[in-house]
């Protein structure tokens, strides 16, 4: 193995750039060249290739977004831009290709692997969506900041003894939701993977203000529905609170990452590395019980859904339950 590439896709998430230098410090070590590939997937399709050397990355690793850029680029679902893909590697001499992105650039490193050509995925996208894998870089450094950011809002409802209802991302998932939810102590978590009943969470929050809180707090996952219409909802069962909805948006995927995403990209940057030498593809990495762990991208892809962490959402049913009681 002479010659590999990398490239970042979907949507960027704070520990990326970890992740490349480690793949490039590695990559060197072992007297690989590493080329990296610009704006995801379309850069591979055009051939937008560019050579990484320790001095493009070393500084790289405390910074948020992905120095590669990104893009979404739903051409590549098509089977003819896949092999437009592979006609740029092997001109390149690329022998292998490392991608870090979400569930859907997931999808075209199963292509291309289904195509024959060995890629290695590494997962990296703040929704934590990806099967399999306990843990996706970037997620912790998002719910770190929707936190803070829930932290800050608490304290201006508190002072007018407001109901908040705060819209965090996840495009299907509520692992942001429901980490940030937790963490900040809040009322309610409303996710897409549970049913509720907008008129119980009415019933918790007054429960809450009846047992002496000055605030209350409802964390809404997006893919359940925008903020403006859960308020407009909400409001309904509850006219008698003094209600805002905030959206945290883009906010949610900057800053610098969190140590534990840099921590975990780095292992995993370089274990994927491991893995192309040692003449294996077709896979990716993740984390299981804080240790790597490798996944087949068929099998796992096709045949396992993420799940969230149904234990600390039920967790968070039961505490403002009891207050309830
Ligand atoms: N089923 C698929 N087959 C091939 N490529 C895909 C597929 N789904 C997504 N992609 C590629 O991956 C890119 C990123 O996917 P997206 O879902 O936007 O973000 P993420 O990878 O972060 O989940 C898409 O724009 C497209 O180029
Ligand atoms: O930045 P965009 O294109 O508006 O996309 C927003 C979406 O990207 C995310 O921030 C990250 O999702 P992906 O990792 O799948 O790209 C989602 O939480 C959100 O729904
Ligand atoms: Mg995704």
């Amino acid at each position: 193995m002479k010659r590999i590439a990398v490239l970042t896709s979907g949507g960027d998430a704070p520990g990326m750039n970890a992740a490349i230098r480690a793949v490039v410090e590695q990559g060197l070590h072992h007297g690989i060249e590493v080329l990296g590939v610009r704006f995801g997937y379309k850069g591979l399709v055009e051939g937008d290739f560019i050579p990484l050397s320790i001095a493009d990355v070393h500084h790289k690793v405390k910074r948020g977004g992905t120095m590669l850029y990104t893009a979404r680029y739903p051409e590549f679902r098509e089977e003819a831009t896949q092999l437009l893909a592979i006609e740029q590697l092997k001109k390149h001499e690329i022998d292998g290709l490392i991608v870090i992105g979400g569930d859907g650039s997931f999808g075209g490193a199963l292509a291309l692997t289904k195509l024959g050509f060995p890629a290695i995925g590494i997962p990296g996208t703040i929704d934590n969506d990806i099967p399999g894998t306990e843990y996706t870089i970037g997620f912790d450094s998002a719910m770190t900041v929707a936190l803070e950011a829930i932290d800050n809002i608490s304290d201006t409802a508190a002072s007018h003894n407001r109901t908040f209802v705060v819209e965090v991302m996840g495009r299907h998932a509520g692992d942001i939701a429901i980490w940030a939810g937790i963490a900040a102590g809040s009322d309610a978590i409303i996710i897409p993977e549970e049913s509720y009943d907008i008129a119980d969470v009415a019933r918790r929050v007054d429960a809450g203000r009846a047992a002496g809180k000055d605030y209350s707090m409802i964390v809404l996952a997006e893919g359940v529905m925008g903020v403006e219409e859960f308020v407009k909802q909400y409001s309904e069962v509850a006219p008698h609170q003094s209600v805002r909805g905030v959206t945290l948006s883009h906010i949610q995927r900057g800053g610098n990452p969190t140590g534990r995403d840099r921590v975990f990209a780095t292992l995993m940057g370089a274990k994927s590395v491991d893995l192309l030498i040692h003449g294996q593809s077709g896979i990716y990495v993740g984390i299981i019980n804080e240790e790597l762990a490798v996944f087949d991208i068929v099998e796992t892809l096709e045949k396992t859904k993420h799940k969230v962490r149904e234990d600390l959402y039920e967790l968070n049913l039961e505490l403002t339950e009891r207050i309830i009681d």
